[in-house]
């Protein structure tokens, strides 16, 4: 079984012309070339996005399954991240918890003020009523 070939960003960079075009989505490299002609969205979607990581683009337009399944024809090999790369454009769908857990994390951290502030306040208030009641306790004595 033959290995799979590895891209650098620089190396995918230099397919950016109608006659030689790749892109990466998710991290995989595909070769456009022969389908710039075919693609329904039109070449020149495609052709802003030649020799990039077009994952955004081609996952903003909500494409289909069918459209998923012609990029599986037009694979050529893996991404290959260097240090100094920008990271994945989008994680993998399922994968991105990310954003939730800095939710909960905030979220957590609100409570906790909360019931820090609240406990402060109840005893600040206990102290109070003690001391008014010592208060009265002594006028009446
Ligand atoms: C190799 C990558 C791509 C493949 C295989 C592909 C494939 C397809 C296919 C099969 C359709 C028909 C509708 C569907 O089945 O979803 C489509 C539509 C479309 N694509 Fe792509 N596409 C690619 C990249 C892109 C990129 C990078 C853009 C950039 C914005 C884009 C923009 C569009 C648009 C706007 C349509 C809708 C066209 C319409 O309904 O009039 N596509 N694409």
């Amino acid at each position: 079984m033959a290995e799979v070939k590895e891209f650098t960003f620089q190396d995918v960079a230099e397919h950016n012309t109608k006659n030689d075009m790749f892109c990466v989505i998710h991290d995989k490299v595909y070769d456009c070339t022969k389908f710039l002609d075919e693609h329904p969205g039109g070449e020149e979607v495609m052709l802003d996005v030649a020799g990039q990581d077009s994952t955004e683009a081609f996952e903003d337009v909500g494409h289909s399954d069918e459209a998923r399944e012609v990029l599986e024809k037009l694979y050529v090999g893996e991404l290959k991240r260097q240090a100094g790369d920008p990271g994945p454009k989008a994680a993998p769908s399922g994968g991105n918890t990310s954003p939730s857990m800095k939710s909960d994390g905030g979220l957590s951290l609100g409570l906790y003020a909360v019931v820090v502030v609240g406990g402060f306040l109840a005893y600040a208030g206990y102290q109070y009523l003690q001391q008014q009641a010592a208060a009265q306790g002594q006028q009446q004595a």
